[in-house]
């Protein structure tokens, strides 16, 4: 193997005659094209070996496998990286080679075994895990199926309600469960696993243990006639749950074609399956957003300077709203010693009342026992003054977003805390500058900026300006990945990346609207496109007096792209505030179901007179592209403007930022992704069209001009990006 090789198999033999196969490819022993290679050659080894009596495959430094090599997939699209001949793995390797062996194969599984690191497995003659371990075919998350007999074996082990199940919701299992479906033989202790399997393994040879194929397994498949009703429901479920998707339907009927025609016949269709999936445009998204997320974490010239992230072990949060009550619960969900902080006692009681119930949820969702929701809730103090605030390392301030307040708020943080705590603020809006003008604690402080509800939005924006710290910055990406968020660090501006892209997109929506679009319409369609709700129904749910607030501020920073439209502050007039006054643009059951509401017109004619605006007939008759690109390119608009600043490191962040904190389709791949694969110049083209007919709303920035001038993509790394950093 050569040096420049990615990752190999070692192979070491036994006094016991058991040949010990290990895979080695740091971080996760993923499977790369050279892994498999010397996979092939460490068992031809072992098989032609007199002293070699029977195999256990394992994986190094505690983790079996995480599965093939997700780096190998663009070379693999674009056919830089050479392909293995079709079946060389899952044929050749898996089911000649290791399954048909005449020596017999344990897996010993610590640590993952997924995706591909399964498949292995399950070809194996029988596993052995530890309690720890997590196996599981998370392919669909990357637009592809499992690829090496997984959509064949799996069923074989454990039925094909649960199979189609794991694979479709590409969840894992544990340990425990995993040999209650019979999916692995046995659950030891790490130190025990490879001397378990060898052991076994040997028993298998001295027929003490039963030597399985998987793949010619049938106790566990149900009937026929059961098995159509099953795949009937998934294909149903699939259909509501994904729409927009094709991959997953694709993986059920391979699975039905390894039972209809047996499983070699399966074998072949999912490696046709597969090749086909890995050229998809969904399958590239969400590769591009499986690195893009790990990426957020990598800030050049901040991670790169071998900071070591401080110790963060007593957090306080100060206001006990919706927001401060959620970002506690998250908290005091990952063991952090929570002080929270109100102006009254009555205040105070709601605000752990809120964290309770957040908890009590989860309670009673089954996810929670009784007993860790105590353990949980006694990490949570509350309090009405900042005596308690010496020894903490880091406040979070969450209170309205009223400057003078704020400003207030951070001189007597300087005061109570000690010199080395974090100050952060969870303001959407203000300039981080302004909050800390009062201070001389520039450097330590830091924008830490959740979405709603706090504790479930995966999302956290961590805004930084001049004068933050790295330390700091550090400091935060480390509780922020302990709080198991994705964190995106963007420098300061209003609005920063996420509410600063999309506060066009209602905008568009009622600009449309005022032109004679329809509401319901648009909401359907944008929903259509795989938003979780159109803007419209989003503005009910966020409520107009935050709508109302945070547009403010846009219409003072960028009125010139500003669309002014009277259409939200009309309904605000009539008591219509959104979902929580059961009226918006919506009417609201008691259950909180939306329907439409023909009294909308009104207002909408309202504010159409108001604007000075008339239906254009081409608007009302938009077809659905149309309506798509009219509301979605404005966002590219602003999210090319934010890259321009530099407010975001890299175009990747604000596809993560767009999915993780607006909901936009992962399997599109983020904004400027989405963007991408349209092209510059078409939605230049496009914007300058808009503009001219519908005015400066829809100008094109420099930014996106100059791209589609030059032909670049939008997301191409820019030697000139001006640092707000
Ligand atoms: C033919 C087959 O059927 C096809 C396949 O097998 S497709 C692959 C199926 N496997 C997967 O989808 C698993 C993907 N990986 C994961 O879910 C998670 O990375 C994990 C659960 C393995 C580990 O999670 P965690 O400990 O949080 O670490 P995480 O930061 O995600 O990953 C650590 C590093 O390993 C890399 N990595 C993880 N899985 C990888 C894989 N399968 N291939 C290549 N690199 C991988 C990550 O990119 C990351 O790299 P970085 O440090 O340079 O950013």
């Amino acid at each position: 193997m050569g040096s420049n090789s990615k990752g190999r198999t070692t192979l070491e033999v036994g006094a016991d005659g058991v040949a010990l196969i290990t895979i080695i490819n740091p971080p996760v022993n993923s499977l790369s094209i050279d892994v498999l290679n010397s996979l092939k050659q460490s068992y031809d080894e072992a098989l032609r070996r007199n002293d070699v009596k029977a195999i256990v495959v394992t994986g190094a430094n505690g983790k079996f496998s995480g599965g093939f090599d997700i780096t190998a997939f663009g070379g693999l699209q674009t056919g830089k990286v050479e392909k293995p001949k079709r079946g060389f793995v899952s044929v050749e390797v898996l089911t000649e080679t290791v399954e048909a062996s005449r020596k017999p194969s344990v897996a010993a599984i610590d640590g993952l075994a997924l995706g591909g690191g399964l498949e292995v497995a399950m070809a194996c003659h029988a596993r052995i895990c530890t309690p720890g371990a997590q196996l599981g075919l998370p392919e669909l998350q990357l637009g592809i199926l499992p690829g090496f007999g997984g959509t064949q074996r799996l069923p074989r082990l454990v039925g094909l309600s649960k199979s189609l199940e794991m694979m479709l919701t590409s969840k894992p299992v544990k340990g425990e469960e995993a040999c209650g479906l019979g999916l692995v033989d046995a659950v030891v202790s790490p130190n025990e696993l490879v001397t378990t399997a060898r052991r076994w393994a040997l028993e298998i040879l001295e027929h003490r243990k039963p030597w399985i194929a998987s793949l010619y397994k049938t106790d566990k498949l149900e009937p026929l006639g059961e098995a159509r009703e099953i795949f009937k429901f998934a294909r149903a479920q699939t259909k509501k749950q994904a729409p927009n998707l094709t991959h997953p339907l694709v993986c059920i009927d391979v699975v039905e074609e390894g039972v209809v025609s047996g499983p070699i016949a399966g074998l072949w269709k999912e490696l046709e399956a597969f090749d086909g999936l890995l050229k998809s445009d969904t399958c590239k998204s969400l590769v591009h957003i499986f690195f893009a997320q790990r990426g957020t974490s990598k800030v050049p010239g901040i991670t790169d300077r071998g900071l070591m992230p401080r110790q963060v072990k007593k957090v306080a949060v100060v206001g006990g709203g919706l927001m401060g009550s959620g970002i506690a619960t998250a908290l005091v969900l990952s063991n952090y010693s929570v002080i929270l902080k109100e102006v009254n006692d009555k205040f105070l009681q709601a605000g752990i009342g809120r964290v309770k119930a957040n908890l009590q949820s989860r309670v009673k969702k089954g996810s929670m026992t009784q007993e860790k929701f105590e353990k949980t809730m006694s990490l949570l103090k509350g309090v009405l003054d900042y005596e308690s605030f010496k020894d903490v390392d880091m406040v979070i301030e969450a209170v309205i977003e009223n400057v003078s307040l704020k400003q207030q708020i951070f001189t007597d943080l300087e005061r109570s805390c000690p010199t080395r705590c974090i100050l952060a603020t969870n303001t959407s809006t203000i300039d981080l500058n302004l909050i800390g003008e009062k201070t001389r604690s520039q450097d330590r402080i830091i924008g830490a900026h959740f979405f709603s509800p706090a504790h479930v939005m995966p999302l956290l924006e961590i805004v930084r300006t001049q004068h933050t710290s790295p330390q700091v910055i550090v400091d935060l990406l480390d509780v922020g990945k302990k709080i198991k968020k994705t964190p995106v660090v963007v420098g300061n501006c209003t609005g920063f990346a996420v509410n600063r892209m999309f506060f066009p997109y209602t905008m568009a929506a009622i600009l449309l609207v005022e032109r004679g679009a329809d509401i319901y319409q648009i909401d359907r369609i944008i929903a259509k496109f795989g938003m979780p709700m159109g803007p419209f129904r989003l503005a009910d749910l966020v409520g107009f007096g935050v709508a109302v607030a945070t547009g403010g501020q846009f219409v003072q920073n960028f009125p010139e792209r500003t669309y002014k439209s009277m259409l939200i502050p009309l309904l605000q007039e009539d008591k219509r505030q959104g979902e929580a006054t059961r009226k918006g643009f919506y009417l609201y059951d008691d259950r909180r179901k939306a329907s439409p509401d023909p009294e909308l017109k009104k207002y909408v004619e309202k504010s159409r007179s108001i604007s000075g605006v008339s239906i254009d007939p081409k608007l009302v008759k938009l077809p659905e592209r149309d309506i798509v690109e009219m509301i979605f390119f404005p966002v590219v608009n602003e999210a090319c403007r934010v890259l321009d600043e530099g407010i975001a490191v890299k175009a990747a962040d604000l596809d993560i930022s767009s999915v993780m904190g607006m909901g936009f389709p992962p399997y599109r791949g983020g904004i400027i992704f989405w963007a991408d694969s349209l092209g510059s110049k078409y939605i230049y083209s496009r914007l300058e069209e808009w503009s001219k007919l519908y005015g400066g709303f829809f100008k094109p920035c420099a930014y996106l001009a100059d791209r589609a001038a030059k032909g670049i993509p939008l997301g191409a790394p820019s030697g000139q990006a001006k640092s707000r950093m």
